[in-house]
């Protein structure tokens, strides 16, 4: 660790004022005051003189960046529970031990789910607008009726953490829960979450009223969503992704709900985040689909969490020891 006594840690965006306070207790720390993303060239500098590094998910860290790393560079600690932002194949061929944040941001981000599964079908956004604009006349047995969400099919794409939080809140909603995994859940939590397991997705997405978007975006999940798997949903169902915008083919999505062979979407994620389609405002403009930006873990609490674990992680792996949080290429 080049002649210093601590650690130093390069902390690429602003992080809560909690967490910056006692990172820079235990380590020599830089970190972003002004919150601006970095460049890839100001990566490349922060990679070539830091012991750690702690990007985010808008950080590109692939096999370039890392190619210019120095050897002191051991422990990339992502703030943030997805790590398709760094080639963790690359890190680790180079000894480098890559962590997230996974669990604290599950509870949040499945909220987010539920808000936009009620808010698409039931119109809130549009009921919004249409008090803003002052354009209420009253109440009317037949104006702005939306889907009830009671008794219909959901179909989980990825029943992990989320997935799973994501069920049990829609349970209580009254919904019939669905899901679509890698592996088939052990028979008591399936049970537990009366979800009916569908080994081929192709047959789930066809007979789903909502379908949500789950899983994490790897090789193997981008456009998962693809323009033929599309096709195949109802053409009154609607989607909801607050996972990552690659896994849905979202041009595609976006001529589909334009052409009214879908009925909407929610989407809390872009496949070229910040850029969001024009296409996509001006279904939102229409009422068909709902979009945020990138909000689904964005709790006081919850960034406060991950930035402990993020602190965990370092300082477990500076002690000498597995950071409990580690990303092994297997996992991915
Ligand atoms: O999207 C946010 C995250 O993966 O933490």
């Amino acid at each position: 660790m080049a002649n210093r006594k601590k650690p130093l840690v390069v902390v690429t965006r602003k992080l809560p004022d909690s967490v910056e306070t006692r990172m820079r207790e235990l380590f020599e720390t830089r970190l972003n005051v002004d919150d601006r993303p970095l460049s890839q060239a100001e990566l490349a500098a922060a990679v070539k003189e830091a012991d750690v590094i702690v990007p985010t998910v808008t950080d590109k860290i692939d096999a370039a960046l890392l190619s210019q790393a120095g050897p002191q560079l051991r422990l990339i600690a992502q703030f943030g529970n997805g790590v398709d932002n760094i080639d963790v194949a690359s890190a680790v061929q180079r000894g480098i031990t890559v962590t997230n944040t996974p669990g604290v941001l599950t509870e949040d981000t499945a909220d987010m789910t539920m808000a936009l599964i009620l808010a698409v079908p039931r119109r809130l956004a549009e009921g919004f607008e249409v008090l803003e604009h002052g354009e209420w006349g009253g109440w009317s047995p037949t104006w702005m009726l939306g889907k009830r969400i009671h008794g219909k099919r959901l179909g989980i794409v990825g029943m992990g953490r989320i997935g799973q939080a994501l069920a049990r809140r829609a349970a209580a909603f009254g919904m019939q829960i669905h899901y679509h995994n890698r592996r088939r859940l052990p028979e008591k939590l399936e049970q537990g979450l009366d979800a009916t397991y569908w080994e081929s997705l192709d047959q789930m997405l066809a007979r789903m009223d909502i379908v949500s978007v789950n899983c994490p975006h790897t090789p193997a999940t981008y456009h998962l969503l693809s323009a033929r798997r599309l096709k195949l949903l109802k053409k009154d169902a609607y989607i909801v992704n607050t996972a990552r915008g690659e896994i849905i083919d979202e041009v595609a999505l976006t001529r589909m709900i334009e052409a009214g062979e879908l009925a909407g979407a929610g989407l809390d994620v872009f496949e070229h985040e910040p850029a969001v389609n024009p296409r996509l405002l001006k279904l939102a403009k229409a009422g068909k689909v709902v979009l945020l930006p990138h909000m689904g873990s964005a709790t006081v609490e919850g960034r406060v969490d991950m930035g402990d674990k993020v602190i965990v992680n370092i300082k477990t792996f500076m002690d000498g020891h597995k950071p409990p949080d580690r990303v092994l290429p297997s996992m991915l």
